[in-house]
């Protein structure tokens, strides 16, 4: 029935404050009352619904979110959001769109890689939406490898302009998001051609489209790349395709606070020639043409990835706890078997089978969320750091955005795909919520770094780490606990047998140096001041639950590296099964504690108040399906066939 609690009874187990566990899932007080505040204000504008959306035909779902899109601006103006609000007002319309990018990825690149001036000039028309960006580094031939993108940008010295364009097939920018109907804008990645020599990857900013009618300007071939993964809620993005040929912008267009291209003082029948200056250094090109060499890292070009790799890992976490309160209330609802003399029978989450399955992620879901803060820590610092030329913190948190991006979304993928076998045959209804949520995450796992090429990375960086042991340059901050393997020294020329050779394990170790992680930010998140009845006990249970889940998955890494002996992996087990049983009263509560409204949710399976079935019977009669009750195409195709004469003896 309407309005009652079918949950109330699992509620009413709960042995910790929920509301205080609500504040910690948020990160602060503050940031709750803003995330509740502004969850149940989408939850209630009827403009913002989304259960029809896997009715929609392509065109009909990409319009519906340009309208949600000037619908949730209008709101924003409307009401006089701040920019925290206002992120958070995107977050729960929970529409895959253009805005992702504008605000993830354009403005967040400009802020990173433009000057002073350059951020003066596109900043103001970007937050008013006056300009709307998107970022077009892929291409047809290349994502991961950047240094290999072949767009062009060939200073002209006579205009002083650079002309971008498309010499092959395979320098088409191919996937960028926004572009291929809506942004007005590109930040452009072209392999920068100054006086016939090639000076790396760096980025344009490039106007696609006349701001007047929104047509391609002179020189864009420009379109949608296609239907994507499944008929989710992603093929509401526009990712593009674009072809330049021979597109002129102004030399201040080039994303200059990592690079800048300064005129020389030279003799006037000189050629102009043009040397990298990079600012940061005020490594000032010389009226001598003298330039000295900065060491700063060109990889600064990449600080838009680094930016979006952290903000991906607190997606990660948001998307493994949506998956993981639908299973969880759905398996407090679902009984099946074990009927007693005619009694109930017993919940789905009862079962050891089901908690061995659900625990774990409920765990992971937590352990992501504080990570997710420190490693926005980390970046926050690297970023300081920069600012004042100390490179010193850049290629450790380059392996760690880059490691964590990979293992939280790899985990988060796989863990939605097991949400939804938790839930049986309803998982895989529309109406479970989770066959979109995987539609829509799993792309995690590729953009943004695919996880292999990026777990390369910090595999390479503990490689190095390895190289340096014995050396006055000791390991500090995430890899010190390295100092304590001085025995790889010894097999270092073993090490040296060659990367590739043994990148597959490599790969492993960077995946348990992640692992490591993970585990430490859980630990040193309680040993913060940790406020409600219960709210640390709990956390401890589920910080426990994700280390010995790890050391049973991984148990014969663990066993033949004599870390631990077989009778530490079988009380591990022992323990193991017993935190499941401390946290089975409060799985309910914890997931509660994300404080998901249905509207976001979007789940018949995960609604608060577990009233699934009639929820499941109604909705399967709003199916377009259903509209008739013969269905069209009878006549014309079932009729004959029932109808047919036999006439062959033999069927
Ligand atoms: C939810 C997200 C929210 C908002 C976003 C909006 C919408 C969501 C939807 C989609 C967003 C996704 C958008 C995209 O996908 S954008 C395109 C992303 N593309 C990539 O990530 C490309 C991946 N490839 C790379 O990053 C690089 O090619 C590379 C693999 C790292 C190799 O680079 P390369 O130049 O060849 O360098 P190496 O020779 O490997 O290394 C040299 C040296 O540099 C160091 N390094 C590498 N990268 C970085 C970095 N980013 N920062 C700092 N340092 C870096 C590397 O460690 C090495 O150092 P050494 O000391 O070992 O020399
Ligand atoms: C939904 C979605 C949205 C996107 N949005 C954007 C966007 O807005 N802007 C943008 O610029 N791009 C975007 N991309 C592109 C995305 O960034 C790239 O697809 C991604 O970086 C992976 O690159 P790739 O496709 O070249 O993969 P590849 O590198 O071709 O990967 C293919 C396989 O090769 C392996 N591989 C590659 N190199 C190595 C190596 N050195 N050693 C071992 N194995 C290797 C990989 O592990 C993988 O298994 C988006 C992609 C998707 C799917």
């Amino acid at each position: 029935m309407e309005g009652v609690d079918h949950l109330a009874h699992e509620r009413n187990k709960s042995e910790f404050d929920v509301d205080a566990m609500k504040i910690v899932w948020a990160g602060s007080p503050h940031a709750f009352v803003v995330s509740d505040r502004i969850s149940k204000l989408v939850a209630s504008d009827p403009g913002f619904r989304k259960d029809n959306r896997s009715t929609l035909s392509r065109k009909e779902l990409f319009k519906n979110t340009l309208r949600k899109a000037a619908y949730a601006w209008k709101t924003i103006i409307d009401l006089h959001l701040s920019e925290e609000e206002a992120a958070k007002l995107r977050f729960y319309v929970d529409e895959p769109a253009f805005t992702d990018v504008h605000w993830g990825m354009f403005i967040p690149a400009i802020k990173g890689q433009g000057t002073e001036e350059q951020q003066q000039k596109w900043l103001p028309l970007a937050y008013k939406m006056q300009i709307i960006g998107c970022y077009a580094q892929t291409e047809l031939g290349h994502g991961s490898n950047v240094q290999g993108l072949e767009t062009t940008a060939t200073f002209d010295p006579q205009t002083d302009e650079f002309i971008i364009h498309s010499p092959t097939l395979t320098s088409s920018k191919w996937w960028p998001g926004g572009l291929g109907k809506v942004a007005t804008h590109a930040i452009a990645y072209a392999l920068l051609i100054v006086g016939g020599r090639e000076q790396g990857v760096h980025g344009f900013i490039v106007q696609l489209r006349s701001l007047e009618d929104h047509s391609p300007l002179p020189g864009m071939t420009v379109g949608d790349i296609g239907m994507k993964f499944g008929n989710g809620a992603y093929n509401a993005m526009d990712n593009g395709v674009l072809r330049f040929d021979h597109v002129r912008i102004p030399r201040n267009q080039m994303l200059m606070r990592c690079a800048q291209y300064t005129c020389l003082c030279m003799p006037s029948d000189a050629k102009l020639i043009l040397e990298p200056c990079i600012l940061i250094r005020v490594s000032q090109v010389t009226c001598e043409g003298k330039y000295k060499q900065s060491d700063v890292p060109r990889q600064l070009v990449y600080g838009a990835m680094l930016y979006v790799r952290q903000t991906i890992v607190a997606d990660a976490s948001c998307a493994l706890s949506r998956a993981v309160c639908i299973a969880t209330r759905y398996s407090a609802v679902r009984r099946q078997f074990g009927s007693q003399n005619g009694g109930p029978e017993t919940q789905v989450i009862d079962y050891k089978t089901q908690q061995s399955r659900l625990f774990p992620l409920l765990a992971s879901a937590y352990a992501f969320r504080f990570v997710g803060e420190w490693l926005k820590w980390l970046y926050a610092d690297v970023t300081q750091r920069l600012q004042a030329n100390d490179f010193s913190t850049l290629p450790e948190a380059h392996a760690c955005t880059a490691g964590l991006k990979s293992l939280t979304t790899t985990a988060t993928a796989d863990g939605i795909e097991e949400c939804r076998k938790l839930c049986g045959g309803h998982g895989y209804l529309c109406s479970s919520g989770l066959p979109e949520l995987f539609a829509v995450y799993v792309p995690a796992c590729t953009y943004e770094g695919e996880n292999t090429v990026l777990l390369l990375q910090v595999a390479r960086f503990l490689m190095k780490t390895v190289s340096q042991l014995g050396s006055s340059k000791k390991p500090v901050g995430t890899i010190a606990y390295m100092t304590r393997v001085e025995h790889l020294m010894q097999c270092r020329c073993g090490v040296q047998r060659g990367f590739a050779e043994l990148s597959a394990d490599l790969v492993e170790a960077a995946v348990a140096h992640c692992q490591l992680l993970v585990v430490s930010k859980f630990i040193e998140k309680l040993q913060q001041e940790i406020p409600g009845k219960g709210v640390k006990q709990q956390l401890e249970v589920l910080c426990n639950i994700y280390a010995l889940f790890l050391l049973h998955k991984h148990q014969g890494d663990f066993l033949s590296t004599g870390c631990i002996t077989p009778k530490h992996a079988a009380l591990a087990n022992d323990e193991l099964r017993s935190l499941y049983s401390q946290v089975r009263p409060n799985a309910i509560a914890l997931v509660d504690a994300f404080n998901y409204t249905d509207h976001y949710l979007g789940s018949i399976l995960g609604c608060y108040d577990g009233n699934v079935y009639p929820k499941l019977y109604e909705a399967a009669w709003k199916d377009p399906l259903n509209e008739s009750v013969v269905p069209d195409g009878y006549h014309q195709y079932i009729r004959p066939l029932l109808k047919q004469e036999i006439r062959t003896a033999r069927l």
